[in-house]
This record gives C-alpha cells, sequence and structure tokens, in this order.
C-alpha cells in the first residue's frame, strides 16, 4: 500500500516555504497605461544562472492525469526556476517535496484555485505538470541555456496523491 497523500488548497501561507503562487491576491499592484490597466508586479523574479543561462518564456499543452496519482519520480532543475500559469481557469495539481538529507523528503501535494499559478525556485524538487480532468494549457517561464537543467530521483516507495475528497471535477 503506497503512503497517501492528499492534495491540499493552494494558498501562499501553506506554499511559503517552497515557492510562489501566482494570482492577483497580492498588494503588489499599481495602475499604469492612464489607469486603464493594474500591473500586478514581480510575483516572481525568474533564475536563469549556469552557462549561458537566460530566462524563456514557453507554452505547454498538457495532458491530464488520472486520480489516485502514483508518483514514482519528481525532478529539480538546478540552474533555473519554472514558473507555471494556466491560460485557462481550471485547477491543477502542485507536488513539491522539501529537500531531505539524501534527496526529497516527504512530497505535500496542493489543488491550485482556478486560475492560480505557481512558481518553482531554483532547485525546488517537484511533479511533473499535472493537469486534472482536461488538457490545460499553460505560460511556462524557466531557464534555457548550456548544460543539464533537470536532475531526476525516483522514490523507492511511490506515493499516492489523491485529490480532496469534496473536489468536484
Ligand atoms: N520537462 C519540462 O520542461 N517540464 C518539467 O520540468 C515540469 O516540471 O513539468
Ligand atoms: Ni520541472
Amino acid at each position: 500500500m503506497n503512503k497517501v497523500i492528499t492534495a491540499q488548497p493552494l494558498t501562499r501561507a501553506s506554499f511559503a516555504p517552497f515557492g510562489e503562487v501566482i494570482d492577483f491576491d497580492t498588494d503588489s499592484h499599481y495602475p499604469i497605461n492612464n489607469s486603464r490597466c493594474e500591473r500586478y508586479h514581480a510575483l516572481v523574479k525568474p533564475e536563469a544562472a549556469g552557462p549561458n543561462g537566460h530566462v524563456l518564456v514557453n507554452l505547454f499543452r498538457g495532458t491530464p492525469y488520472d486520480f489516485p496519482l502514483t508518483l514514482s519520480m519528481v525532478e529539480r532543475h538546478p540552474f533555473g526556476s519554472q514558473a507555471f500559469i494556466p491560460l485557462s481557469p481550471r485547477p491543477f495539481v502542485v507536488v513539491v517535496c522539501p529537500n531531505g538529507p539524501d534527496g526529497p523528503d516527504e512530497p505535500a501535494a496542493f489543488l491550485t484555485a482556478p486560475g492560480q499559478g505557481v512558481n518553482y525556485p531554483r532547485g525546488l524538487w517537484h511533479g511533473v505538470l499535472t493537469p486534472v480532468g482536461a488538457p490545460q494549457d499553460f505560460v511556462v517561464v524557466d531557464r534555457g541555456g548550456d548544460g543539464s537543467n533537470v536532475e531526476e530521483f525516483y522514490f523507492s516507495h511511490p506515493y499516492e496523491v489523491r485529490l480532496p475528497e469534496d473536489f468536484a471535477p
């Protein structure tokens, strides 16, 4: 029986030990363009280190996963951060792990509110992009450059990631 991890609602407070939440619930905003636009400013400072490191803006078209999800692998990017910003107001699952002495510690799973995005700081262990219930497109801001920017870790005992009991697809 794999250890069960149930996704919790994503909030700035609950995600603070791991990374940033990208949404409009922030004081960091001000009017621009003669007040015809509100700028939600500097929600994330992308990291792009290593040889020839530079920031990339990408589009990801993700296929949904079935749940409960068997989580056997997490990854991290040693040279850069990675932000996922959904282009459709659907929730998706975020899995992250604290660093342990010999690799990632037990994962934590979050379910975003519709429209919320996240940023994984450089080196944060995370599950791959995990849409729920329908294909979903994302803007992804991460790091390009030379050298290998992905490290994978396979758990000796997979975890079972579940959606909240009250989740309505
Ligand atoms: N491979 C890739 O670009 N995406 C992963 O890093 C991911 O976190 O989904
Ligand atoms: Ni990644």
